[in-house]
């Protein structure tokens, strides 16, 4: 608790404490139900006038695990989670903006895996919380957010931190998402080839801050980390077939475990009596990537801003550091993967899945997208503090279809 209070003021200086909030102060509550969490955040905003971008003044932000689909069979159970986020919204925001202050949630890939009744079932618990809520409830709410929404949301996010929403010379950057359950690729093609090979539904136009932006974007499904390490072992989509073991080269041969993803019990373990080590392992994985992405050529040559779970993976094999970030090429995944892979007793008191984890990046990198060896990434959590995630340019769609900002 004492730490949310000192975080606060360091956002707001006494003169600027959000209790003497001037009229143009506004808030915004945003929900991400992620396959493997759910976290709010909580934006101050301020805009001096209609000609300047929105100024982000300080984000909440705030986790807690698992994701809702672990709660498919239990919904009433959800409550509490959402509860429990919400109070930190109600410290937050100063009590006369609650009226004002809208609150939303959205839901990713995995409700996106789930039948429509039970996902339902899901947002009905939330949207009840919302309703009871001293917040401003748009119509809509709750519900699960379009793949093609998501990659834009976070594109607008990272350009907006990074500064190329704004002034004539826009240098904008891609971005790549890497969540449990699916991933995004999004970027503004520069080549006309692009507009012309890419299939119908990738290319979206989105209007923002006065401008209007055709992305380059799509949603994997079933793509994301977690879901790919169950296609890999060959159980996606295979309901708790009772007492099957799935293997394979990419874990430690001896390993034998439970794990537990969207809900389902899965059984795995090593390849006791087989092969194990990068080959076989990227062999396996190949078989889940190969052909089963679209490969734009125009960003072969390009740099891309990652996140979320190759952030995670950096940052668990030491290429970059936890507060910093930094940047990387394809190449180095493929270089720990191999490391980690063809030593994995060296490995054992990291993730059993950290081998069959860097190679599937590399294979997605590679095989997947088609990036190149040298292809740039630029691994950051946060940018000015704020975190890189879809939420914020989420909130800013929000508030403009409210017509709170211009
Ligand atoms: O606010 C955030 N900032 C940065 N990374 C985040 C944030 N929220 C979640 N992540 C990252 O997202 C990944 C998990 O994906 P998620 O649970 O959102 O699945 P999904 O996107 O497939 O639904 C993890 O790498 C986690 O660290
Ligand atoms: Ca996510």
């Amino acid at each position: 608790h004492s730490n949310r209070v000192m975080w606060f003021q360091d956002f707001f200086p006494p003169n600027m404490c959000p209790i003497n909030a001037k009229d143009d102060t506004f808030y915004g509550i945003m929900f991400d139900a992620g396959s493997t969490g759910t976290r709010i955040h909580i934006y101050t905003f301020v805009q001096k006038s209609p000609e300047n971008l929105l100024e982000l003044e300080g984000e909440i932000f705030e986790s807690v695990k698992p994701g809702l689909s672990a709660y498919a069979d239990q919904p009433e159970k959800e409550k509490n989670m959402s509860l429990r986020l919400l109070d930190m919204a109600i410290d937050a925001v100063p009590p006369h903006l609650w009226k004002k202050t809208p609150v939303v949630l959205k839901a990713t890939a995995g409700l996106r895996l789930l039948s429509e009744e039970k996902a339902q079932a899901l947002l009905l618990e939330v949207r009840e919380v919302f309703e009871e809520s001293p917040f401003l409830v748009p119509e809509d709410s709750v519900s699960i957010m379009d793949g093609s929404y998501e990659g834009i949301l976070a594109w607008i996010t990272v350009n907006f931190l990074t500064g190329q929403l704004s002034g004539q010379n826009q240098h904008t950057v891609g971005t790549l998402d890497l969540g449990g359950a699916s991933t995004q690729i999004t970027f503004l093609p520069q080549f006309e080839e692009t507009l012309k090979e890419a299939p119908g539904d990738f290319l979206t136009s989105f209007e923002m801050f006065n401008s209007t932006y055709k992305l380059y974007t799509h949603s994997y499904l079933g793509f994301g980390l977690k879901a790919a390490r169950l296609a890999i072992l060959g159980a996606l989509n295979m309901e708790a077939v009772d007492g099957q073991m799935f293997r394979s080269s990419c874990l430690p041969k001896h390993l034998e475990a439970e794990w537990h993803f969207g809900g389902v019990k899965y059984r795995y373990g090593g390849n006791k009596e087989g092969e194990t080590g990068f080959k076989p392992c990227y062999l396996e994985v190949l078989k889940v990537v190969k052909g089963k992405l679209h490969q734009p050529t125009e960003i072969r040559g390009s740099s891309f801003y990652a996140f979320s779970y190759y952030y995670d993976r950096a940052v668990d094999t030491n290429l970059i550091d936890y507060e910093q970030g930094g940047i990387l090429e394809v190449k180095d995944f493929e270089r720990k993967a191999k490391e980690v892979c063809d030593n994995m007793e060296r490995y054992n008191s990291a993730s059993p899945f950290l081998c069959m984890d860097l190679t599937y990046i590399t294979a997605l990198l590679k095989e997947g997208f088609g990036f190149r060896d040298n292809t740039l990434l630029q691994l950051t959590k946060k940018v000015n503090n704020i975190e890189t995630s879809w939420t914020l340019g989420a909130t800013f769609h929000l508030l403009q279809s409210l017509g709170i900002t211009y």
